[in-house]
């Protein structure tokens, strides 16, 4: 397609433009604009609001102009209180307010939750509003609000009330909503991961967790607008008893990513080092430091073909070697004789130089003066010692080219070999195990009768193995109970992900089977958007014993026969292999079935424990400056696709949970903090497998991190390239 805004300038930027523009749904002006809500819809206006965010515009949509994704979504992706408020009970979503204009709008540029009046929604119910900025225009009002919507305001607006100590929102003079940012982060950096069922519910603040939230405002006698949140240490009835009781508290972005880089640090050590030829070491990750097992170059080698020379000149050739036709010293020959001075020898580049050699004249500076005599022409005096690269001018032998935890590229190989080696050290792979959950799902062909396709199996097995995991298999199973405990228990994998399955709703299963296996839930749900229901679990290994005792465990007891069979082939001949105490525990990620909830999934809690298991050092991402402000979650991250363009993180439009358009055009996903970010503010952004700086050489700290920064760095390595004191420029 052609953009509509072709620019100038290279090729590359006119193909990031047009999938930026495709990904972007083609709007006129390129990426969403600052501020238009996203997917993540009304609800998250209203949120907005409630943090206090500037008036952002939305674009307007003609009557009839439907927004698909925002329609199903906005109902189905958000949580108990969003999906109560993002559907207007009509069947729109609260996103559209009835006119075709999205709901995040007030026509007059004010955000809120529309009510269809023009006034904007969260309300306490007596038309003052709950958050307005007494101009009328506000934020957070409507006399003729559905009353399921101003429940779900007040929710909303009770969440990010909600404290312990300190009022979490006060109301200022006029009425806009001042939150406090930190009491919003629920770091439980002092707690330990929640087992299921037995967590408390998370610190919403620094205040202590058993301390009792404030009520829910329809407990409280009215506000008076302007007036700041009364305190209180009562206990709070749930606003909705009819609901189930909350999940447990979710893990905050952070700690959950921590949580699984520390889960697997046994099990990495047990695992001893796999010896791989070359031939099959591409892409695997050092187990050991590279030591060189030789000196590079391994003797005083000739870096030009020309004349070896002794001394100043004119020199003596060798009798009857005169003529640019002899070949004199080859490459690849063994020990000549000494050259005495005031003499020369024709050599290749490569060969061996002899010993009494002061230098090395190229063919085209010097001249066969006939009467076997070589000159060197005046525009080139000769240097001492130029164009002779001297043994172990790049490493001696045992020097450290490479640190254990270095991904096994092309140029290692190469290393590698050149330093002697024939077969290297590698960190075992993590076996893993995808199971895909969800009968709804198709494996081939077009979505019909309510049935749509597996996306997740296509893309998690090679995104595991692009973390380095080695994927024995990908299956697709049915929505039966029996059938997931079954392939979870029987698994011999390290790691098992699952796709889907990991919500409370009839055919989850997940949790019934991590709950029957006796699992230790590490991780189970993390405050972030999308995949808050992801889970990391730790199960133990049945033992030996236990295996022998169990017909039905033979094929397992078969396949680790093996395993440990290819170990001990595998395992370097002279290394001391350290005794097993007991097999280690296996893990278990469970991803949530919407696909970028997946995504994030992996970046989340995949991608620590595999760092972990597989060697590899963390990755220092460092921040970038957002092209645009993006609208934050009131207590969770948020991930979002973005592209670099420039030295920016564009974000890209297409970032909901069910969505995976913006993920596969994006550099990386933005880490969006509780609250929100400003255009220009700097933003961790996670690296996608295949990003720039992933695939360069781990630990370097001068990682490219995008196309630009790549361009740059390729400049700086020619500009300062190596050239040897003793060669003279080529
Ligand atoms: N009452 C609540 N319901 C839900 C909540 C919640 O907090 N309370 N969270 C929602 C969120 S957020 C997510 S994410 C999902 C997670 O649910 P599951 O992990 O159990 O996933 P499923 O229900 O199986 O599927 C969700 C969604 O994704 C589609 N899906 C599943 N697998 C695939 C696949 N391999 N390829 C493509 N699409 C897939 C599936 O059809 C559903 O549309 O729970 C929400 N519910
Ligand atoms: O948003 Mo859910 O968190 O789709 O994963």
């Amino acid at each position: 397609m052609t953009p509509r805004h072709p620019r100038d300038g290279d090729p590359l930027d006119r193909e990031v433009d047009e999938a930026l523009a495709l990904a972007n749904e083609s709007p006129p002006q390129g990426p969403e604009p600052p501020g238009t809500v996203s997917e993540e819809d009304w609800a998250d206006a209203a949120l907005s609001l409630a943090n206090d965010r500037p008036a952002q515009p939305t674009r307007g949509r003609g009557p009839g102009d439907t927004d698909g994704p925002r329609d199903i979504d906005g109902t189905r992706d958000a949580d108990g209180p969003r999906e109560t408020g993002a559907t207007d009970g009509t069947g729109h979503t609260g996103a559209t307010d009835g006119t075709g204009r999205t709901g995040a709008t007030d026509g007059t540029g004010r955000t809120g939750a529309t009510d269809g009046t023009g006034r904007t929604g969260a309300t306490d119910g007596t038309g003052h509003t709950g958050a307005t900025d007494g101009t009328g225009h506000t934020g957070a009002t409507a006399d003729t609000a559905d009353p399921a919507r101003t429940d779900w305001v007040e929710a909303a607006l009770d969440l990010a009330r909600e404290t312990a100590e300190e009022p979490a929102v006060v109301l200022d003079a006029q009425g806009h909503v001042r939150r406090r940012p930190e009491v919003y982060s629920r770091s439980r950096s002092s707690g330990s991961p929640t087992a299921e069922g037995t967590g408390t519910k998370g610190t919403r603040s620094r205040a202590p967790a058993h301390q009792a939230p404030t009520p829910h405002p329809q407990s409280h006698p009215k506000r008076t607008p302007g007036a700041p949140t009364p305190r209180t240490g009562a206990p709070t009835p749930h606003p909705h008893p009819s609901m189930n009781p909350p999940p447990p508290s979710p893990t905050s972005w952070p700690d959950a990513r921590a949580i699984a880089a520390r889960a697997a640090v046994k099990e990495a050590a047990h695992a001893a080092p796999v010896m791989r030829p070359l031939s099959d070491a591409l892409g695997q990750v050092l187990a050991a430091p590279l030591a060189a097992l030789t000196d590079l170059p391994p003797f005083d080698t000739s870096a030009m073909d020309g004349w070896a020379l002794s001394g100043p000149g004119p020199w003596r050739l060798p009798p009857g070697t005169e003529g640019q036709d002899q070949q004199g010293i080859l490459a690849g020959h063994g020990g000549t004789a000494s050259l005495p001075d005031g003499h020369a020898v024709r050599i290749a580049t490569g060969a061996r130089v002899p010993s009494g050699a002061t230098a090395v004249l190229r063919s085209e500076y010097g001249t066969d003066a006939g009467g076997g005599w070589l000159h060197a022409s005046a525009a080139h005096p000769v240097v001492l010692g130029q164009d002779i690269r001297t043994r172990g001018q790049e490493c001696r032998s045992g020097d450290q080219l490479l640190p254990a935890g270095t991904l096994v590229t092309p140029a290692v190989l190469g290393l590698a070999a050149a330093a002697g080696y024939d077969a290297l050290p590698t960190v075992r792979r993590p076996r893993v195990e995808v199971l895909v959950l969800g009968d709804e799902l198709l494996t081939e062909g077009l979505p019909h009768d309510g049935r749509i396709r597996d996306a997740l199996g296509p893309m998690v097995g090679p995104w595991l193995r692009a973390l380095g995991a080695e994927v024995l298999a990908t299956r697709r199973l049915a929505d039966e109970a029996e059938a997931v405990y079954a392939a979870v228990a029987e698994s011999s994998a390290d790691l098992v992900v699952t796709t889907g399955g990991t919500a409370a709703g009839p055919l989850d299963h997940v949790h019934p089977t991590l709950r029957r296996l006796g699992a230790e839930l590490l991780v189970d749900g993390v405050a972030v958007r999308p995949g808050h229901p992801m889970l990391l679990a730790r199960l133990a290994r049945k033992s030996r014993e236990g295996q022998e005792n169990q017909e039905d465990q033979e094929g397992q007891e078969g396949q680790e026969d093996q395993e440990d069979q290819e170990d001990r082939e595998h395992a370097p001949k002279n290394a001391a292999t350290p005794e097993r105490p007991s097999r280690p525990a296996r893990h278990l990620v469970g991803l949530p079935g919407n696909p970028l909830a997946a995504v994030s999934g992996l970046l989340t809690l995949a991608e620590p424990l595999l760092r972990t298991l597989t060697g590899r050092p963390a990755p220092d991402p460092g921040p970038a400056p957002l092209a645009e402000a993006v609208q934050g979650h009131p207590r969770d991250t948020r991930l979002v696709p973005v592209v670099f363009r420039q030295d920016a993180a564009v974000p890209l439009r297409f970032n909901g949970p069910a969505m995976l358009r913006g993920i596969a055009v994006a550099d990386g996903l933005a880490v969006i903090p509780p609250g929100g970010a400003k255009r220009g503010a700097e933003v961790d952004v996670l690296d996608l497998p295949w990003s720039a700086s992933a695939a360069g050489q781990p630990g370097h700290p001068d990682q490219a991190r995008h196309p630009d920064q790549a361009r740059q760095r390729t400049g700086q390595a020619v500009d300062g390239e190596d050239i040897s004191p003793q060669e003279g420029p080529a």
